[in-house]
């Protein structure tokens, strides 16, 4: 075992051979050093996609982390979720601790794998699939000795490590039971997730007596087969999931298998209790829809904020894409930036047959490049350098049951289409590193603010795929093209509790709105930060900044230089004036720019060019 630097190592400890600690600390010696000096923290874009792709989790984690959060926070502590590989997602907690935490990279955005930051709990448990306490000078890197942390493994059904919970504190205030609890609390939420399963659930303890194990639970599919077991019911029965998944119930308990409490027994004679419960109720699913594999499928969830209703322009356009999904086929959403097109594939999914399942939003243009395969199709256990050693799901797999949203298909790199076409033909994914294909089943929407037919004409994009992906096209309008453009722009100003006179509207409804909704919202939220009062606002109140317009080009393709006038070219100004001072105030960080702005990166990038 080499030794590594002493600069990394916390001071004064060895831990004890043979531990798990000692191991973790052999495999980490073997780590290149740099990994570990830099915690390399995600762009914030790339950390709301890892989220967005864990809504389930989140959601249904999160009663759990607020009755952890605010232990945590009386404890001067914080309460961490990391994804399977060991991000960390979002935190909880003591804002105290929290400041504390990020001075040694423990917050939202940075893999605590033991790669990437040595011995620790979230990277230790994740590595063991075990809970595992990580105290002070047990940390790999000596900057982490501050630090006494708890972590446990949320398992899915079928036991996939679906994420880690740990609550960290400062090492100098460090209690015993608060593995067990965190335990606990990870275990809650792996029985929510298998409690949101369709299938129908057997509920059961050994003897007669109480439980004092936590609730044992196992799926079972039409044919009373196991497809999906709680560590409980894996120490009930003394299995694990790699013999328990796929057999038939009766081969573990026999008895009569009812809604009430009944005498059943254990395959040696020990005697159980149980009740079968019935799953939640799901909507019926068309015909003409694949049926998918149901232990995979899960609740919908709702979005992060609510999502603004469907008007009179996306009504007809929602029910066709729902008609059409239905009968299984794949929706292209074709539009400018900020016509809604993500907004409308959420209700999209709402609506679906799919809607019990999770929708799973792909920005095909921020997936890193390098991630981009193994973060679609997932891999196997040491599929390359650097990967999980459990492997990974991907996020196609996470779709299964749900609706998969590809937004911006336009940039995906060529050689990657090439193999998306294949997992969407043959409805089969090869994790990379495995020689076995794991069937998927989805709704399809995809969206691009990019001409897709041209970009196949310039050899840019695979027409087979663009085919594939185009069952059923449907085309978002511009704003500038609503037949009620004043109209509605003048009920948004009055529900910001503001007024628009009629020239200001007049002046308004002549702009060419390239950022489409995106830019309306974010100009008439300015205005109405302008002028708070109660007085209508004019046409004049439009121009705050006197000097010439500045030719800001625009992404609109049907863009109507005649239509231009004084007072568009004032909302240039205006536009431009807010692009300097959000550039001013995030140090020209043009992502974060671009999220103060309320408008897409790539818009803004357009016009600062
Ligand atoms: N019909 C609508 N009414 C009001 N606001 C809307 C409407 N549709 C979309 N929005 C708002 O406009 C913004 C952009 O919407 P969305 O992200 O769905 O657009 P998009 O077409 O996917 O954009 P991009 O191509 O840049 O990703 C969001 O803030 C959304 O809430």
């Amino acid at each position: 075992m080499q030794t590594p630097p002493t600069i990394h190592l916390a001071p004064g400890a060895r831990p004890q051979a043979a531990t798990r600690v000692h191991q973790s600390w052999a495999r980490c010696a073997e780590l290149d050093p740099a990994l570990l000096a830099d915690p390399n923290p995600l762009p914030r874009a790339d950390l709301d996609l890892r989220r967005e792709a864990h809504q389930h989790l989140m959601r249904l984690a999160e009663p759990s982390l607020s009755a952890l959060g605010a232990l945590a926070d009386s404890a001067h502590s914080v309460v961490l979720l990391a994804d399977a590989s060991g991000l960390i997602l979002h935190e909880r907690g003591s804002h105290s601790f929290q400041d504390k935490a990020r001075r040694v990279a423990l917050q939202p955005g940075v893999s605590w794998a033991e790669p990437a930051r040595g011995t620790n709990a979230i990277g230790t448990a994740l590595h063991d699939g075990r809970a595992v306490r990580i105290h002070g000078a047990e940390h790999f890197l000596a900057c982490n000795s501050i630090l006494s942390c708890h972590a446990a493994p949320i398992f899915s059904a079928t036991g996939d490590i679906l994420g880690i919970l740990d609550l960290s504190g400062p090492a100098d205030d460090m209690h015993d039971y608060v593995l067990a609890l965190v335990q606990r609390m990870a275990r809650g939420i792996a029985d929510q997730i298998l409690g949101a399963s369709p299938l129908r659930r057997l509920d059961f303890r050994l003897g007669q007596g109480p439980e004092d194990d936590g609730r044992a639970l196992l799926l079972l599919d039409d044919d009373a087969r196991i497809a999906g077991a709680n560590e409980a019911a894996l120490r009930a029965l003394d299995a694990d999931w790699g013999r328990l998944i796929g057999t038939p119930c009766a081969q573990w308990i026999d008895g009569p298998l009812h809604a009430r409490d009944t005498a059943l027994h254990r395959h040696d004679g020990r005697p159980l209790t149980g009740r079968l419960i019935a799953p939640p109720p799901a909507p019926a699913r068309p015909l003409a829809v694949p049926q998918a594999p149901r232990a995979a499928r899960a609740d919908a969830r709702p979005a992060a904020r609510p999502l603004p209703e469907p008007d009179a322009v996306s009504s007809p356009l929602l029910d066709q894409a729902v008609r059409a999904l239905d009968a299984g086929l794949a929706v292209l959403l074709c539009g400018e930036t900020g016509t809604g097109k993500e907004v409308l594939s959420r209700h999209i999914h709402a609506r679906s047959a799919w809607r019990t399942g999770p929708f799973v939003a792909i920005n095909c243009a921020a997936l890193p490049e390098h991630l981009v395969e193994s973060e679609l199709f997932g891999y196997e256990p040491g599929a390359f350098t650097g990967a999980r050693r459990e492997g990974a799901r991907g996020l196609l797999r996470q779709a299964q049951g749900g609706v998969l949203f590809l937004d911006e298909i336009g940039d995906m790199p060529l050689a990657l289409q090439t193999r998306l076409l294949r997992v969407l033909q043959e409805r089969e994914v090869q994790p990379l590193g495995s020689d076995k294909r794991v069937p998927l089943e989805f709704g399809l929407v995809s969206a691009s603010h990019q001409d897709l037919k041209a970009l196949v004409a310039q050899g840019r994009f695979r027409a087979d795929l663009y085919y594939r992906l185009q069952d059923m096209p449907l085309h978002l309008p511009p704003l500038r093209k609503r037949p009620d453009l004043a109209a509605f722009m003048d009920e948004a100003y009055r529900a910001l509790g503001g007024t628009l006179a009629g020239d200001a509207l007049a002046a308004l409804a002549r702009h060419d709105w390239p950022g489409n909704y995106r830019e309306l919202f974010s100009v008439l939220r300015r205005l109405r930060c302008q002028y708070p009062g109660p007085e209508s606002v004019t046409a004049g109140d439009l121009s705050p900044d006197p000097a010439p317009p500045d030719d800001i080009p625009d992404a609109a393709p049907s863009f109507q230089p005649d239509h231009r006038s004084a007072d568009t070219a004032d909302l240039r100004a205006l536009e431009r004036q807010a692009i300097e001072q959000a550039l001013h105030a995030c140090q020209g960080n043009v992502s974060r720019a671009a999220r103060r702005l309320g408008i897409h990166r790539s818009t803004l990038y357009r016009k600062l060019q």
